[in-house]
């Protein structure tokens, strides 16, 4: 019995170990559950809506209208300001520029140019590019010092003008599906975008695809009780092309304008998760052939170079039309962006530069390269 008691404390062990294993890869494979996530207070208002009474009040979040905000009351100068404190940490990477572009286009300084490029997260390839496009200009005209950095300020802008253009809802109502990776910031965006459509005139329903998540429903929730917008949900673990079917259905049969569409977090490489993403594709088109007429993948800025791998995967399975960049705020790996545009060329819908509702912002190329420009102490 004594000498029994060595295998049972190993065996004990094992299955631990054992159980542990399991755990994870079964965390893996599911979309990841990130902590619960507070709702950040919203610093805009949009008038309340009020809730349709025909609606099913057990799908639909009730409208409060108790906190009531105004998008008016954003000026376009702070929202400058907003884009340049937000870039502050990928603006810090251009900011040795002006010690470096002194003089002659040396071998010296192409290599610093090059460091500077990909500490800002362009990546070799989309570097290699720029680099590439700056040595043309700058022996063509000759350019030195300060001509250089002009010269490396309109080949990023050229880069990445193409990359800016405004959806345009048609008529009937427009499907806007998120998509993207765990904390990517779909959610968020989604909730900015239904205060942001709502103050533009539009009449705005939410689909709480993320069924997989249980705090996501309340999350999209409290967004829409801020945005004044209904939302049609159903219990986690509901099927994520039923809810978004549905959804549908009620928001055509009451004209709706826009239906913000949310959805589960998950790995661009988890292919049953992709599959299931497709589905809901597939499922929304059996209603209209044009639906989503928007997908948009979320992309977390601080991801960097894995942002690439993120748009390729999304963009097989789904067929993503448009990119929202998110928290620049806390990287410094802005220049990911100049890269999205010249591997992909969609267009960069918006970017968020922090967490109230006025700092998800259309993009604006020329802001955004000339926010990177500024001194690192405007
Ligand atoms: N600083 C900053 N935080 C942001 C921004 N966008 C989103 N966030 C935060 O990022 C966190 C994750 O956002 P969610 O919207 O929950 O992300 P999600 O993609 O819906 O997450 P899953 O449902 O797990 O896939 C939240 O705390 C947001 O407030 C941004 O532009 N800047």
């Amino acid at each position: 019995m004594e000498q029994g008691w060595p295998y049972a404390v190993g065996l004990l062990a094992g299955a631990v170990v054992l159980a542990l294993i399991v755990r994870a890869s079964k965390k893996m494979d599911a979309p990841s559950e990130p902590a619960l996530k507070t709702v950040p207070a919203a610093k805009v208002a949009v008038a309340p809506k009020a809730v349709d009474a025909s609606a099913d009040p057990a799908s639909e979040a009730p409208v409060d209208a108790a906190d009531p905000v105004d998008l008016a009351t954003v000026s376009p100068v702070s929202l400058g300001e907003r884009l340049k404190t937000g870039l502050s940490r990928t603006r810090g990477a251009f900011a040795g520029l002006g010690a470096v572009l002194q003089g002659d286009f040396t071998d010296e300084l192409e290599e610093e140019l090059e460091e500077i490029l990909l500490t800002s997260d362009l990546g070799m390839q989309a570097s290699t590019e720029v680099m590439a496009r700056l040595r043309v200009r700058v022996e063509r005209d000759g350019l030195k010092g300060d001509g250089i950095r002009d010269a490396l300020k309109a080949v990023l802008l050229d880069i990445i003008a193409p990359c800016e253009a405004a959806f345009e809802p048609g008529p009937g109502t427009n499907v806007v599906m998120m998509v993207g990776i765990n904390g990517a910031g779909k959610t968020t965006t989604l909730g900015k975008l239904a205060a942001q459509h709502k103050a533009c005139g539009r009449s705005v329903t939410l689909a709480a695809g993320d069924t997989f998540r249980a705090a996501a429903v309340e999350q999209l929730k409290a967004w829409a009780d801020r945005a004044g917008v209904p939302v049609i949900a159903q219990d986690t673990g509901a099927d994520s092309a039923s809810v978004i079917f549905d959804a549908l259905a009620s928001a055509r049969a009451k004209d709706q304008d826009i239906l913000l569409a949310d959805t589960a977090g998950r790995l661009q490489n988890k292919d049953h998760l992709m599959d299931e993403l497709s589905k809901v594709v597939r499922v929304l088109k059996k209603q209209d052939a044009n639906a989503p007429h928007e997908v948009l993948l979320v992309l977390d800025a601080g991801t960097g170079q894995n942002a690439i791998s993120q748009a390729e995967l999304f963009t097989r399975a789904v067929g993503v039309t448009g990119i929202v960049l998110t928290k620049l705020d806390g990287t410094a790996k802005g220049g990911v962006a100049f890269a999205i545009a010249l591997k992909f060329g969609l267009p960069i819908r918006y970017i968020g530069v922090g967490e109230g509702i006025e700092d998800l912002q259309a993009f604006s190329a020329q802001a955004f390269v000339d926010a990177l420009f500024e001194p690192a102490n405007a």
